[in-house]
C-alpha cells in the first residue's frame, strides 16, 4: 500500500498511479505574484448551517470528519464553480512534532498544517466516487493552519482524535459545523489539481485560502498513527485567480494583472 516512507512514497506512486505523472498534480507551490487576477471570479458562498457530521475516523492516512451528504444541505458555491457541491468529508495533513505538514506551499513556505473540505459535484454525477474521476467532479477548500493562539474549537477535534489514534477506528461525531473552523477572509486562490494521494485523480477544482487560522503548538504538532509526511512539491501554481476586493480596499485595489 502506499503511504510517505522512503519505499512507498511520493516518488514512487506513479507505479501503481500513472496519473501521477500527469500535468494537473496537486500540491503545487503557490506563487502569488504569477496569480493573474480574475475580475470574473466572484466570492466563494459556504451554505454548512444545516450541515450535519457523522463521524470522525482515521484511515490510517488521516484523521476524516465525515459528512451526511445525502441532499443538499451543506454545499460550496460560487467562485469558480457552475454548480453546488456537497460537503463529504474534511481532513488535515498534519507535520510529524515541529516539522510542518501543509501540502500547498506558498512562495517555497509550508504551514504547520493544512485543511482540506472536499466537496463534490452532485448536479452532474450521482456518487462521490464517480465525481472523484471527473475531471469537475471535486471541489476541495484548502485552509493552512500556522501555530500562534489556541483555536477554541479545534480542541473538539484534537480531542477527539485521541478516540481514534490508532489506525481503522471510528467514533461518532455529531453537531459540528466546519465554519468555525474558517478564517475572517475568504480571499483565495484557484487552479485545477489533483487528489494528494492516491489515487491523486485529476478532479479537483482547489480553492486556498490566503489567509491561515491560528492555531497552538500543542495542537499542530498534534500526531495520531497516521502522522503524515510530505508530499513532493509538483509543478508550479499558475491560472491562479484571487476573490474579488473587499470593499474597503476597493479604492486602493491594484488594476487586474493578466
Ligand atoms: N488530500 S485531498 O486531495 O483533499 C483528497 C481528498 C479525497 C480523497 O479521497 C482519496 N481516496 O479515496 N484520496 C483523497 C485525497
Ligand atoms: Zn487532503
Amino acid at each position: 500500500h502506499w503511504g510517505y516512507g522512503k519505499d512507498d512514497g511520493p516518488s514512487i506512486w506513479h507505479q501503481n498511479f500513472p496519473v501521477a505523472e500527469g500535468d494537473r498534480q496537486s500540491p503545487i507551490d503557490i506563487m502569488p505574484q504569477q496569480a493573474s487576477h480574475d475580475p470574473n471570479l466572484g466570492p466563494i458562498v459556504l451554505n454548512y448551517d444545516h450541515c450535519t457530521s457523522l463521524n470522525i475516523c482515521n484511515n490510517g492516512h488521516s484523521v476524516v470528519v465525515e459528512f451526511d451528504d445525502t441532499d443538499d444541505r451543506s454545499v460550496i458555491l460560487g467562485g469558480p464553480l457552475d454548480n453546488p457541491y456537497r460537503l463529504k468529508q474534511f481532513h488535515f495533513h498534519w507535520g510529524g512534532k515541529g516539522c510542518h505538514g501543509s501540502e500547498h506551499t506558498v512562495e517555497g513556505n509550508s504551514y504547520a498544517s493544512e485543511l482540506h473540505l472536499v466537496h463534490w459535484n452532485a448536479v452532474k454525477y450521482r456518487s462521490f466516487g464517480e465525481a472523484a474521476s471527473a475531471p469537475d467532479g471535486l471541489a476541495v477548500l484548502g485552509i493552512f493552519l500556522e501555530t500562534g493562539d489556541d483555536h477554541r474549537w479545534l480542541h473538539t477535534i484534537t480531542d477527539a482524535l485521541y478516540m481514534v489514534k490508532y489506525k481503522a477506528s471510528v467514533t461518532d461525531f455529531k453537531g459540528f459545523n466546519p465554519k468555525c473552523l474558517l478564517p475572517s477572509s475568504l480571499h483565495y486562490w484557484t487552479y485545477l489539481g489533483s487528489l494528494t494521494t492516491p489515487p491523486l485523480h485529476e478532479s479537483v477544482t482547489w480553492i486556498v485560502l490566503k489567509e491561515p487560522i491560528a492555531v497552538s503548538e500543542r495542537q499542530a504538532s498534534f500526531e495520531c498513527s497516521c502522522s503524515l509526511g510530505r508530499k513532493r512539491i509538483r509543478g508550479y501554481a499558475w491560472k491562479i485567480t484571487s476573490g474579488p476586493p473587499s470593499l474597503s480596499k476597493a479604492g486602493k485595489y491594484a488594476p487586474p494583472i493578466n
